[in-house]
């Protein structure tokens, strides 16, 4: 199994977009938890993912409860990406069926989403910054799971 990435209601869709594209290129599915702040075939998906959404495993989840269904069924982890999160992401151990699910660029994730994750995780920022860019965090924390399970493309 390798890892996946799953967005909750995203907001931005070139960030979306800019995911999908590194998804696919890394080879790992990309699940989008609806609703999404923009339509399916929005023209800034379309953009920041260009033709790797061709080749893009997209699948995107009616709900959280329709997202969860889908994680206990294939047996994964859920690794939550957040601001409030208590381990840094560098220090913690990455199983290739770990799904990351990063946050909603305004709000981040419910309560409800934050305790159903069996792991939070945070990249440290210097006192004062509240967040990086969503696609920048994910970029970051999958970049460090891939490594930690030889799960590059060879
Ligand atoms: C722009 S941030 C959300 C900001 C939101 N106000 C919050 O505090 O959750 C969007 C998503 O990027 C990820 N993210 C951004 N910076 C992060 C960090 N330093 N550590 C872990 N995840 C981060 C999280 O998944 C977050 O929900």
């Amino acid at each position: 199994m390798t890892l996946a990435l799953a967005l909750f209601q995203p907001d931005i869709a070139p960030n979306a977009g800019t995911l999908a594209r590194t998804a696919a290129c890394l080879g790992l599915s990309l699940h989008i938890i609806e609703p999404a702040g923009f339509p399916v075939g929005d023209a800034g998906f379309r953009r920041a993912g260009m033709d790797y959404l061709d080749r893009a495993a997209i699948l995107r989840h009616a709900s959280f409860a329709a997202f969860e269904d889908w994680r206990r069924a294939e047996g994964r982890r859920l690794v939550l990406a957040t601001t409030r999160g208590a381990l840094p992401y560098a220090g913690f151990a990455f199983s290739p069926s770990d799904v990351l699910l990063l946050g909603r660029e305004s709000v981040g994730v419910p309560q409800e989403v934050h305790a159903a994750a069996e792991a939070r995780i945070i990249i440290p920022l210097v006192a004062g910054a509240r967040s990086l860019n969503v696609a920048v965090a994910g970029a970051m924390i999958l970049g460090e799971a891939l490594r930690q399970t030889d799960g590059f493309p060879c």
